[in-house]
């Protein structure tokens, strides 16, 4: 498989873009759908605010180097690439945090109805999200399994919130049909675009979603606790009420008034002073993805995926797939179950193939098209079939829980 690889490797047009990327020597890397590889200009770029902006510029920075508009600018660049308008998406907080502030914010915009509804399953902080509001005498959770979300769908229901991707499975929903069937049933819907921001096409304002979240440190590139982003329909922007009505959210932050008054659009989704080191690297992340267009990403994510399961094949590995078969219904990773997922997945660590294990028996396998090679997948299988027939996971040093799998 590996001629056959390196063949591939030569006829895609997305080659030159892996060494934009600073991939380290021995390693392959199947895990940029949980920290992104660091680019390469991202430390010029961190020199460059760091010695420059703040060094020399310090607090002329806010203006000079327009660090205030910082987040509305990454904003505006993730936007395309999450089929949204420019002012209708922002870089702020944690994925978590934005979800906090866009539930809420959903919650008020239907009075009468507490209900928000998700799945089961669903990545853990959505739903602890839901259940902080729910504590607080503001939400209802309530979960109901993918093929029954639409039936759940009923006139308590104030907010439908899914990940758009899933994280474990990479199963993908049917953004316009969900978003039709929650509005149909008087509902808003919140999108986690966590797995799919810069490895599948979105179509946030085409779908006629309400509100997006997602992280900045995965497909994005930008680096690890990277700021997440957000989105609001340019239809809610003067009703959206958020929660946490800190000053960076202020129409006027710098008239220091005793009152709160919500900036326009959807920058009255800040809170407080925005991260610049980390708004900066993500601003590189965001630029390089932005440079190679998602439609490119998504057809090279699809090939290196459906390739990895070709090399799979002719190994002769059987591991039961739990992702879709269809590349069309799953995101950039493929999740296999196997009950020693955890001790294959650290022997493959320990052999320089990178992928990550999901509690309690799933083996996952990111293909970030911006930097995976067909080569890597063609290695990383090799890699795979050897550690299952030499059962050279069985050591016992492979089998010690870390504190962060
Ligand atoms: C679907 C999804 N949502 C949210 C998060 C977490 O976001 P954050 O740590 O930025 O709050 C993750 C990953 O950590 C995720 O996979
Ligand atoms: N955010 C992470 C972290 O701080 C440590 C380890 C992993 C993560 C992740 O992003 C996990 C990821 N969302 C997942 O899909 O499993």
């Amino acid at each position: 498989m590996l001629a056959q690889a390196r063949a591939r490797d030569a006829a895609d047009p997305l080659r030159e873009y892996r060494a934009h990327f600073a991939l380290p020597e021995g390693v392959i890397y199947l895990d940029g759908n949980s920290l992104g590889v660091l680019p390469k200009a991202t430390a010029g770029r961190m020199a460059g605010v760091v010695r420059g902006e703040w060094g020399e510029g310090l607090i002329r920075s806010w203006n000079s180097a327009d660090w205030i508009g910082l987040p509305r600018r990454v904003g505006g660049r993730i936007a395309p690439l999450v089929g949204a308008a420019p002012d209708t998406v922002i870089a702020c907080d944690s994925t978590s945090i934005n979800l906090f502030k866009l539930i809420a914010a959903a919650l008020a915009m239907r009075p009468g109805r507490k209900v928000v509804l998700s799945e089961p399953g669903n990545f853990p902080t959505d739903l602890y999200m839901i259940a902080g509001l729910e504590a607080q005498g503001l939400a209802e959770r309530r979960l109901a399994p993918r093929d029954r979300i639409a039936d759940a769908l009923d006139g308590d229901v104030a907010l439908l919130l899914l990940t758009h991707v899933h994280y474990k499975t990479g199963e993908v929903f049917d953004m316009a049909a969900l978003t039709r069937a929650a509005h149909e049933a008087g509902a808003l819907v919140l999108w986690d675009l966590s797995h799919s921001a810069g490895a599948i096409p979105v179509e946030l304002d085409g779908c006629g979603a309400d509100f997006a979240v997602g992280c900045g440190y995965k497909y994005l590139n930008g680096g690890p606790g990277a700021p997440a982003f957000a989105y609001v329909a340019q239809r809610h922007h003067a009703a959206l009420e958020q929660p946490l009505t800190g000053w960076m959210g202020h129409a006027a932050p710098f008239a220091f008034s005793d009152d709160y008054q919500p900036a326009p659009g959807v920058g009255r989704l800040l809170c407080g002073t925005p991260p610049i080191l980390g708004l900066s690297a993500l601003e590189v992340g965001v630029d390089l993805v932005a440079e190679i267009g998602i439609e490119r990403l998504a057809a090279k994510s699809r090939a290196l995926s459906e390739f990895f399961r070709t090399c799979l094949d002719q190994a002769g590995v059987a591991l039961e797939l739990v992702s879709p078969p269809d590349p069309m219904q799953r995101g950039s990773q493929l999740s296999f179950r196997h009950p020693e997922a955890y001790a294959i997945c650290q022997a493959l660590i320990a052999r320089g193939v990178i992928g990550d294990f999901r509690d309690p028996d799933i083996l996952r396998f990111g293909f970030a098209p911006a930097y995976v090679s067909f080569e890597d997948v063609a290695e990383a299988v090799r890699h795979l079939a050897e550690v299952l027939e030499t059962g050279e996971w069985q050591r016992d040093e492979f089998r010690e829980r870390a504190a962060v799998t």
